[in-house]
């Protein structure tokens, strides 16, 4: 078997079509959608993820402003920046970039981020809207993962079993609540798990997002599995890579995501798709 492509790219090329329309419906009602994205620092990487994130904004029309600071920042003066954006009306989507310097406290500075402006759905406010099954921001990462599953018809999870590799606040915890509340059967596996394979070959749908290489390798994967890829990782020739074998597994899965071109280019289309929630909430 070789499985097929779920093509990030073309899937969030359809996202920001969509997005693109529902701006254009809120313009038209006199309202610019905006996000704020804040960088704090010169990490390299953040650079380009930040810039790419405004430049997506402006494809669609949505206002993006991109705020850089320098690595010394304090933290006071960031939350009091924050706390301006929260109070601004102009304003609907408020992102803070990480990792932030080492002296900062993120869980601190995500929570100073208003809630109905908390675009990257990492607020404990949106986190407890997700475990509760209420409407609120999802992380943009797992939220990416389930549109994937959707494109390729796996809507309701229903007597399937799915493996989350990777315990993070940010992609395996809510991509392990996104697949329960679609009715998939969550199994939750992490450093601390025996034997990883023995669960992963039990699983209809596997999400590797642990940030290491070949951690799901093809002799761990049920034959026919779909294969969702979160990891971004370099290789020994530092080519981006993620934290699949993908060479190996693509020849057991039925379809797999793409490093890069998966659930990358899924996780900046997200972030578009909440920010003009926030916008269409705030004029509703
Ligand atoms: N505030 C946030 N910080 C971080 C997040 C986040 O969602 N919110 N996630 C990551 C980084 N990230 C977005 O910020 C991100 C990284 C990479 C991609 C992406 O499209 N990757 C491409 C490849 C890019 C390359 O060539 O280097 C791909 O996979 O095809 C999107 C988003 C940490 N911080």
């Amino acid at each position: 078997m070789t499985a097929q492509l779920i093509d990030g790219n073309a899937l969030a090329a359809q996202v920001r079509a969509d997005v693109a329309h529902r701006v254009q419906a809120l313009k038209a009602r006199g309202v610019q959608p905006h996000l704020t994205v804040i960088l704090v620092g010169e990490d390299p990487a953040s650079q380009v993820y930040t810039r790419n994130k405004v430049a997506d904004s402006e494809q669609t029309g949505l206002g993006a402003t991109l705020e850089r600071y320098p690595t010394d920042m304090t933290e006071a003066d960031l939350l009091a920046r924050i706390a301006q954006l929260n109070a601004d009306p102009a304003v609907h989507g408020i992102l803070v970039q990480l990792p932030l310097p080492r002296h900062m406290n993120s869980h601190g500075v995500i929570e100073a981020i208003a809630p109905e402006k908390d675009v990257d759905g990492f607020h404990v406010a949106s986190a407890g809207a997700l475990m509760v099954g209420q409407p609120g921001f999802r992380p943009c990462t797992p939220y990416g993962c389930m549109k994937m599953l959707e494109s390729i018809g796996m809507t309701d999870l229903k007597g399937k079993h799915a493996v989350v590799i990777g315990r993070s606040n940010i992609v395996g915890k809510p991509m392990a609540l996104m697949l329960l509340q679609a009715n998939a059967t969550v199994t939750v596996c992490h450093s601390g798990t025996p034997d990883l394979a023995a669960q992963t070959r039990q699983a209809d749908i596997v999400v590797a997002a642990v940030g290491k290489r070949n951690v799901l390798t093809a002799d761990m994967v049920k034959p026919g599995a779909v294969v969702i890829d979160v990891g971004m990782n370099r290789d020994d020739a530092g080519k981006l890579c993620g934290d699949v074998d993908f060479a190996g597994v693509k020849d057991v899965a039925s379809w797999i995501t793409p490093v890069p071109g998966g659930v990358g280019p899924m996780t900046r289309a997200m972030l578009l798709v909440n920010t003009i929630e926030a916008a269409e909430r705030a004029s509703a």
